[in-house]
């Protein structure tokens, strides 16, 4: 039975369906340059630069301003707030110069965490009041997707049926709010690293979380060729002793998402997790080389694993802007190879890419 009260127009569909075709096509993927102030704080501390808007407006304008080539790379970008209405030092909008690449621009609408009474330590997010008129306005202002991250953890009764249930609930009502306003919505439900469990158990608990999504996304009247799923890859836990190779990441990953993700998602975009830069870009390589159907791109949203090697070259001076560009760049094309399935690891990796970006217990 077709549905009596459509949620959205053909036009409203064909667009969304295009803004997320266009993100992921041709193995890019996004930067997720969108560290709320608190965050950006951490990445700037790392490399002793202080935490003022104009350092992160530096920063970030370095990386916006990088050779127009990154636009065969990066498909999307996401920005905090602050950085959608920050300009470079002529004046223009850092949104303006990311269009005029061609790169699709996007913005964070999660609002951070709240406890859920009751249970060892688990939040939901906030921000769904008032998130229909600020996608509206985001809108006006350039945006094109939004992108909503929910945070659950592996834990001693954790992820709860509650997080799983209301984490799914609330990205599918940020999710069906975001596409009534031309947005398209980044579902990203984050299983932490942190933990000694094993990758078996990390497997086990992504298909929860991301069957809870899914059933919540067809609930709420999600329009899924309108939507990207930012997902963790599945892995051990971070103490764990148990090591996995790249190949073993990508099977349990693959297997995952093909028990749980819906085919007409046009593109799964992994988050990095505090990986290393290279452990990042090898197992994206791995997953795209699995021998398991794969009906959807898969590609990176990467926050630190894109940006480790930039920050450090750029250690807050200007006269680094050249090294700080090829750094970013090099980790973008990499991924981009990646995504397609088609890196190949030369050895020749600097000290700043086979870091751990690991912190424990990554949220707000
Ligand atoms: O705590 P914040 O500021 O929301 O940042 C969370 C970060 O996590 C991400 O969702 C994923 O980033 P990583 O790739 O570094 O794990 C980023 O988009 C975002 O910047």
């Amino acid at each position: 039975m077709a549905c009596q009260f459509p949620a959205l127009t053909s036009e409203q569909k064909k667009e969304l369906s295009e803004i997320a075709q266009c993100i992921v096509a041709g193995g890019k993927g996004i930067l997720a340059a969108d560290e709320s102030v608190g965050t950006m704080g951490s990445r700037l501390q790392r490399i002793k630069v202080e935490n003022t808007e104009e350092n992160r407006r530096q920063f970030r304008e370095i990386l916006f301003t990088v050779d127009d080539s990154i636009s065969q790379s990066i498909g999307g970008v996401i920005l905090f707030h602050e950085t959608l209405y920050q300009k470079d030092s002529q004046g223009r909008l850092f949104r303006d110069i990311l269009k005029e690449k061609g790169i699709v621009v996007g913005i964070k609408l999660d609002q951070g965490g709240a406890p859920l009474a009751g249970t060892n330590k688990e939040t939901t997010i906030q921000g769904l009041d008032g998130l229909s008129e600020r996608c509206a306005q985001y809108k006006k202002d350039g945006a094109n997707f939004g992108k909503w991250r929910a945070v659950l953890k592996i834990d001693n009764q954790c992820p709860s049926h509650l997080a799983i249930q209301e984490n799914a609930n609330t990205l599918a009502r940020y999710a069906s709010i975001c596409q009534q306003n031309g947005l398209v919505p980044i579902v990203e439900p984050e299983v932490l690293a942190d933990g000694d469990h094993d990758m078996e158990h990390c497997q086990y608990v992504t298909e929860k979380v991301l069957a809870a999504v899914y059933k919540a996304l067809n609930d709420h009247h999600v329009y899924l060729e309108g939507t990207l799923l930012k997902p963790n890859m599945v892995t051990a836990g971070h103490a764990s002793t148990k090591k996995y190779t790249p190949e073993q990441v990508a099977m349990a990953t693959v297997t995952a998402l093909y028990r749980t993700v819906p085919a007409a998602v046009p593109g799964i975009c992994f988050l990095s997790g505090g990986m290393s830069e290279e452990d990042a870009t090898l197992n994206l390589n791995a997953i795209n080389l699995c021998p398991l159907p794969k009906p959807w791109k898969l590609s990176f949203s990467y926050g630190r694993a894109l940006q480790a090697s930039a920050l450090a070259a750029w250690s807050g001076k200007a006269a680094n802007k050249k090294a700080t560009q090829e750094a970013f760049m090099k980790r973008a094309l990499a991924n981009c190879q990646a995504a397609k399935g088609q890196y190949v690891h030369t050895g020749s990796s600097g000290a700043a890419s086979t870091q751990s970006l690991f912190t424990a217990c990554y949220t707000y």
